[in-house]
């Protein structure tokens, strides 16, 4: 790789995508909202362990929410060329996300696997921030896996892809049905990795470090 490549793949707008927070984002509109519902949860907002509450949330949302107004061509805008046509997987990448029906947390992990065309590849950590940036908003698992695996796919202008999340819903385990140990796994299959070998290779890939 040149040291050209080398200064693109550092790019700290590109490192930066989203870290600015969510677009658009009403951080004082976020504070008053979690006063009226600290209020309508029987709560006293003005007691000391929660008056600083509503401004610890308007923090947090900007990071739970980062993701919201941003594209993925802001983290895929550098690629490279390496001599290769062959798979390329990135496992057990970390992902926090918030469900948009109760608003409570998923987490678990994606796996990201794409054949390049041409050799057109994508920084190792630029499929980690695509998670990053569809995970940071409110989300269904199944969306973010997709949304993932398209970007990905016209990103890079990629032969195939895969992504694979399995993840825990706080919605599932603290209320409702509290299924705790249930576990739900969710996939998005591309292109050339359709293909019954491709995928197979890729799923063996992927399930390698489960036991
Ligand atoms: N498909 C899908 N469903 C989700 C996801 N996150 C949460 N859910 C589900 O969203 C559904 C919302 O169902 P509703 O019947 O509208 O809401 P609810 O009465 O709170 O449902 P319960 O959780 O069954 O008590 C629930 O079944 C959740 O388990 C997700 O990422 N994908
Ligand atoms: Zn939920």
């Amino acid at each position: 790789m040149s040291d050209t490549d080398f200064d693109t793949l550092l790019d700290d707008k590109a490192r930066a995508a989203h870290a600015a927070g969510p677009v658009g984002y009403d951080e004082e509109g976020v504070r008053q909202a979690v006063r009226l519902f600290l209020k309508s949860i029987g709560e006293d907002p003005e007691r000391e362990g929660l008056l600083d509450t509503p401004d610890r949330i308007g923090r947090a949302c900007k990071e739970l929410f980062a993701g919201l107004g941003h594209g993925p061509e802001e983290v895929l805008k550098t690629r490279f060329k390496v001599d290769t046509d062959e798979m390329v997987l990135v496992r057990d990448i970390e992902l926090f996300s918030v469900c948009e029906h109760h608003l409570l947390p998923f987490h678990g992990v994606a796996h990201v696997g794409y054949i390049p065309s041409n050799g057109q590849v994508a920084g190792l950590s630029k499929l980690a921030r695509l998670v990053e940036l569809y995970a940071r908003r409110p989300q269904v698992q199944e969306r973010l896996t997709q949304q993932v695996a398209d970007a990905l796919m016209e990103g890079i202008d990629a032969r195939g892809v895969i992504v694979v999340t399995e993840c825990d819903h706080m919605c599932m385990a603290m209320r409702g049905v509290k299924k705790a140990q249930s576990r739900t796994v969710t996939s998005a299959v591309r292109g050339c990795m359709r293909d019954a070998t491709t995928r197979a290779e890729a799923m063996s890939l992927i399930l390698s470090n489960h036991s």
